[in-house]
């Protein structure tokens, strides 16, 4: 077996270092020493100068392992983090001190591997020690942007890596910015890719749903129940699963969910026997999940485990860059369905795209594309029909300012108008806006929209 490295471990427990260093071992990897204290790992570190160390957050004596963790940051040396559950406070320290890894206990051999992998895949890139020349490129994803630096190409990149790794993948980003579109990229580059991914929106589901949509349940488990019933994650078995909004689920199905992460095994409402699965989990959110985990809404434990390969998707106003390549593909790829003749837009077209705020992201971009590709009478797009209110500076009309709710409605009639009406649902007025219907619905009503609009 080929020496991947060597690891210092700094652990306080006997047993649970043990247990690390013969897993190490097995895998190839050479454990330069055990530390059971942060003075003892001082010593080992100038003795052996490890690759790696690998870190336990609560040991013993007066230093934690974030103080070690401190040092290792400003010293350049890589490190993880393998700790069991902690609190908040402990994660943002944690996090400050930019860890190759974290990894939660109890976890299996599996575990550390992949996240070592990772953590070593990362450092290639970073050190720039990639091997691939030329731009990112992903097998056949049709992700239109490739250009090296871009934010596009960078998430090409991560996907590229996590792929085959099968670990858990954690997606977040605003609505529209491209999500699911990642995830089925992570499935199809996978060695999964032969089995479906099963999709589960979290948030469409009622509450009282959704531990049988993912688990199952057997006949009989409650009144109603006269079949027996395979869930999503048994749907899923040698495949993927997509857990959308995994933020939305409940505390009880955050528990059920972290178990059949850790075991490995769903057991069906009504039943008692576990049932094995194989499955890869790619979760998404749009919601800030530290800031859940912060205010007691979403559970530690569970973040970590689907966070081990974080992939953040940044909002379309935040990377303008990618926006003239992103508007042409769309372009292209409306004009080419339609048979449009679309060829090109026209420079002051693409300023009033780069000018505009993007709330609904890429998808709003697609549909805006989309629609005036339908509209066009030429071979150009020269002007864009975009929400006037928030293109000007200000929303300012014959130098009079608009009113945030004068803003607002505008905004929302110019979305209405782009949906034909239509409020909810796909191409609907909410998915433009990049907001849950229900809020706009409430707006609608708040704005007296309802009545101009009709
Ligand atoms: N890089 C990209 N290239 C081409 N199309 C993209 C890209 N990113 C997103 N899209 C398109 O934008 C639309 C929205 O993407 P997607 O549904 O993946 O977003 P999402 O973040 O999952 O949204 P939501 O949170 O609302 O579910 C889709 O039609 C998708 O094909």
């Amino acid at each position: 077996m080929t020496t991947k490295g060597k690891i210092l471990i700094v652990e306080d427990e006997f047993i649970v270092a043990n247990d690390l260093q013969q897993m190490l071992q097995r895998a190839g990897y050479v454990v330069c020493g055990i530390a059971s204290s942060v003075h003892k790992a001082r010593i080992l570190l100038q003795q052996h100068q490890p690759d790696w160390v690998l870190i336990d957050i609560i040991l013993k004596g007066d230093y934690s392992g974030i103080d070690l963790g401190n040092e290792l940051m400003q010293q350049h040396i890589p490190f993880l983090y393998i700790s069991a559950n902690t609190n908040q406070r402990t994660l943002e320290a944690a996090k400050l001190t930019r860890p190759h890894g974290f990894l939660v206990k109890p976890f299996r051999e599996k575990d550390l591997f992949i996240m070592l992998d990772i953590a070593r895949y990362k450092l290639q890139t970073e050190a720039g020690h990639d091997e691939r020349p030329g731009p990112a490129k992903a097998g056949n994803i049709r992700l239109p942007v490739e250009d090296a630096g871009s934010h596009t190409a960078e998430t090409l990149e991560k996907i590229r890596i996590v792929a085959p790794a099968d670990t858990s993948v954690l997606i977040t980003g605003e609505s529209g910015t491209g999500k699911e579109l990642v995830a089925r990229a992570i499935h199809r580059l996978s060695r999964r890719s032969e089995l479906p991914m099963v999709v589960v929106d979290c948030a469409a589901l009622p509450v009282a749903l959704i531990e049988t949509e993912l688990f199952g349940h057997e006949k009989g488990a409650f009144t109603g129940a006269d079949q027996k019933r395979i869930g999503k994650f048994e749907q899923a078995h040698y495949g993927t699963i997509f857990l959308d909004e995994v933020g939305e689920l409940t505390p009880d199905a955050q528990v059920k969910l972290l178990r059949v992460l850790q075991e490995k095994e769903v057991v069906r409402v009504g039943g008692d026997v576990p049932v094995k699965i194989d499955v890869r989990v790619i979760a998404a959110t749009n919601r800030q999940l530290e800031k859940e985990v912060a205010e007691g809404r979403f559970r530690l434990d569970l973040y970590y485990r689907l966070s081990v390969f974080p992939i953040e998707l940044v909002p379309l106003r935040k990377r303008k860059g990618d926006i003239p390549l992103l508007a042409d593909y769309f372009m292209k790829k409306y004009s080419e369905k339609n048979k449009s003749g679309v060829e090109k837009i026209t420079e002051s077209a693409m300023r009033q795209l780069a000018s505009y705020d993007w709330p609904g992201n890429i998808r709003e971009l697609e549909h805006l594309i989309e629609r005036h590709v339908l509209l066009a009478t030429g071979k150009e797009i020269a002007v864009f029909d975009l929400p006037s209110a928030v293109t000007g500076p200000g929303g300012e009309e014959g130098g009079k300012l608009k009113t945030m709710d004068e803003m607002e409605r505008d905004h929302i009639l110019t979305a209405l108008k782009a949906s034909n009406g239509k409020v909810s649902g796909p191409g609907g007025a909410a998915e433009l806006l990049g907001l849950p219907a229900q809020t706009l619905y409430s707006k609608i009503k708040r704005l007296g929209i309802k009545q101009a609009f009709k």
